[in-house]
């Protein structure tokens, strides 16, 4: 394994990665592997997860062609060098932001949307530069096999690996040393992944899991929010990390939630749910048996039916579920929803605070005040108002968690920063080296009172504003004084003298002078303009004698 991320090392060293036209190349390939063999891809999804091919197209597919689509149209903006706001010191000076490409990262997915989890993160780690390997889950093996099988046949194979394996093998890869590592999975190995990477000081995305809650309230269209509850709690047999885990409201309104996801669920499947094609199934035993538990000693609104064998378990609805029970302590990710009541959006906000912060967090009502007031006063990853999951497919927002549901994000610009170094540069001439005498020993008041001045804002706004101040006066005295007479009118000879273009004149700045046969003092003059007729004195004109 050391010598395989030693091969991704040097093939990045060599620089091969960095060019834009080979990252663009290399998504472009992976758009061509996407549309070339999508039904491989949708028959190891479908077979991973007892998902119709054409849930698997709209599940995953679709993600990662609008994901390519996006880099390959914002890749020459995103790679390009920012320019930087200057300070009074570097005014002369190039200041600017150059992305560049972390090294060699590595991208462990989950099962539950095997090819997005893995493809999503690797289309923003080529757009950035990077070398990567990817480590898909070991659950979903189909999809993992043919990952291993395709990504070679298509993108460059000394800087793309895939590694498959499970625990021993990901615990012996999180030994190396990456330059990024994005992990999506539990929380528990969402640790187990930091840890190891701390060893290497690598920098984590962690796309982790948690409860997230779905606050109904009780001014809101509950045929609409039911709906949309149902679509995105029920969908891929409730495995997925955004779904809403649990719904909190006013018990009055509990039992015309049930009966509205009910019809719901019958409207979407049919009446045999077994037979509907758009009904996934549990991944594993494992996790069909820690589901099953879940159910244990619960008031069953609709639902609950298991089948071992085909690992099948109705989308089901608990009510009345006491918030210390087991299913409201831990993750659900299946097809299970438990009614928490509440007495109004004030206690649903400190039921929600009262415990780890949520991957995504959704609110339903036509007060967009409540809706707005929620977000303002809790805390999650992410947040849909008045649907679910809907935040995951804008990918102009940051996807990720806060707190144990993870940290860091991606999606789109975001997958380009989270795999990039934003670079500050700021390139100097090698004159103006007065200036320098600022910085260098022996620092003394004055020096700090200039270096306040040009670097601190509040001094040199201050000292900026105070020069402008200054300078406003003066221009003012001078716009005052030219339009006042002159104490004395100058003498005819005098005046007609200093009409005439007197080279002397143009030299005079401030100071007394013998002009014209008359001793004239004078802060400062207009410089001769041809279009004017000789010079004026522009403030301050004295006649002395
Ligand atoms: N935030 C997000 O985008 C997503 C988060 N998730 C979360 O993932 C969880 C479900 O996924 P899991 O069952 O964890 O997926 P999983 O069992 O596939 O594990 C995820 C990855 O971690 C590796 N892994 C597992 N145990 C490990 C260990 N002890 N040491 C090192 N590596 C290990 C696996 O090989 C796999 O590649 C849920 O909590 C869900 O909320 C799932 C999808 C998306
Ligand atoms: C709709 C696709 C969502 C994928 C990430 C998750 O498990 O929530």
């Amino acid at each position: 394994m050391e010598r395989q991320v030693q091969r991704l090392r040097q093939a990045f060293r060599s620089g091969r990665s960095r060019p834009l036209r080979f990252r663009q190349q290399q998504l472009e390939a992976l758009r061509r592997m996407v549309q070339e063999r999508e039904k491989d891809i949708l028959a190891a999804i479908a077979a991973d997860l007892c998902k119709s091919e054409l849930n698997a197209y709209s599940h995953e597919v679709i993600t990662i062609l609008g994901e390519i689509d996006f880099m390959l149209a914002n890749l020459p903006e995103l790679a390009s060098a920012k320019p930087a706001k200057k300070n009074l010191l570097t005014l002369l000076d190039e200041a600017y932001v150059q992305p560049e490409p972390l090294g060699v990262v590595l991208i462990i997915g989950a099962w539950n949307y095997p090819f997005v989890l893995i493809m999503q993160p690797l289309v923003g780690a080529i757009a950035a530069g990077n070398a990567a390997i990817v480590k898909p889950s070991e659950l979903s093996e189909n999809t993992a096999k043919l990952l291993a099988k395709l990504l070679p046949q298509y993108l460059d194979q000394d800087l793309y690996a895939v590694l498959n394996g499970g625990v021993a093998e990901t615990t012996e890869l999180l030994k190396q040393r990456f330059d990024h590592i994005l992990y999506t999975g539990n929380t528990a190995v969402g640790k187990i992944v930091m840890e190891a990477a701390a060893k290497h000081l690598t920098p984590v995305t962690l796309e982790l899991g948690g409860k997230s809650p779905c606050y109904i309230d009780r001014d809101c269209d509950l045929d609409i929010a039911c709906r949309r509850i149902t679509w995105g709690k029920y969908m891929n047999c409730g495995q997925t990390c955004i779904a809403p885990d649990y719904v909190l409201c006013e018990a009055s309104l509990q039992d015309q939630i049930v009966q509205k996801i009910k019809e719901t669920v019958k409207d979407f499947y049919g009446e045999n749910i077994k037979e509907s094609p758009d009904y996934e199934r549990i991944i594993n035993l494992r996790h069909f048996k820690r589901l099953q538990g879940l159910l244990e000693g619960q008031k069953i609104a609709f639902g609950g039916e298991t089948d071992e064998v085909t690992r099948y378990i109705a989308p089901t609805v608990l009510t009345d579920v006491d918030p210390n029970s087991k299913v409201m302590q831990e993750e659900i990710f299946g097809p299970i929803l438990p009614i928490v009541s509440v007495k109004n959006v004030d206690e649903a906000i400190n039921f929600i605070n009262d415990r780890e912060k949520p991957l995504a967090l959704y609110v339903f009502s036509h007060n967009n005040k409540l809706i707005k007031r929620v977000i303002e006063e809790t805390s999650s990853g992410g947040v849909t108002g008045n649907d679910v999951i809907m935040h995951f497919t804008v990918n102009s927002l940051p996807f990720g968690g806060v707190g144990a549901s993870g940290m860091g994000a991606y999606h789109g610009k975001y997958s380009f920063d989270t795999f990039s170094h934003q670079r500050p540069c700021l390139l100097k001439g090698l004159k103006g080296e007065s200036a320098n005498k600022l910085r260098y020993p022996p620092n003394s008041q004055s020096k700090l009172g200039w270096a306040k001045f040009f670097l601190l804002k509040q001094f040199n706004r201050a000292g900026l504003l105070t020069l402008l101040v200054a300078c406003l006066a003066v221009v003012a005295a001078v716009f005052i004084k030219a339009s006042a007479k002159p104490s004395r009118s100058p003498r005819p000879q005098l005046a007609s003298c200093l009409e005439r273009r007197d080279p002397d004149v143009a030299k005079w700045g401030s100071g007394k002078r013998d002009l014209c046969g008359a001793q004239l003092s004078c802060q400062g003059w207009l410089r001769p303009n041809p279009k004017l007729q000789g010079s004026r004195c522009l403030f301050g004109v004295q006649i002395e004698t």
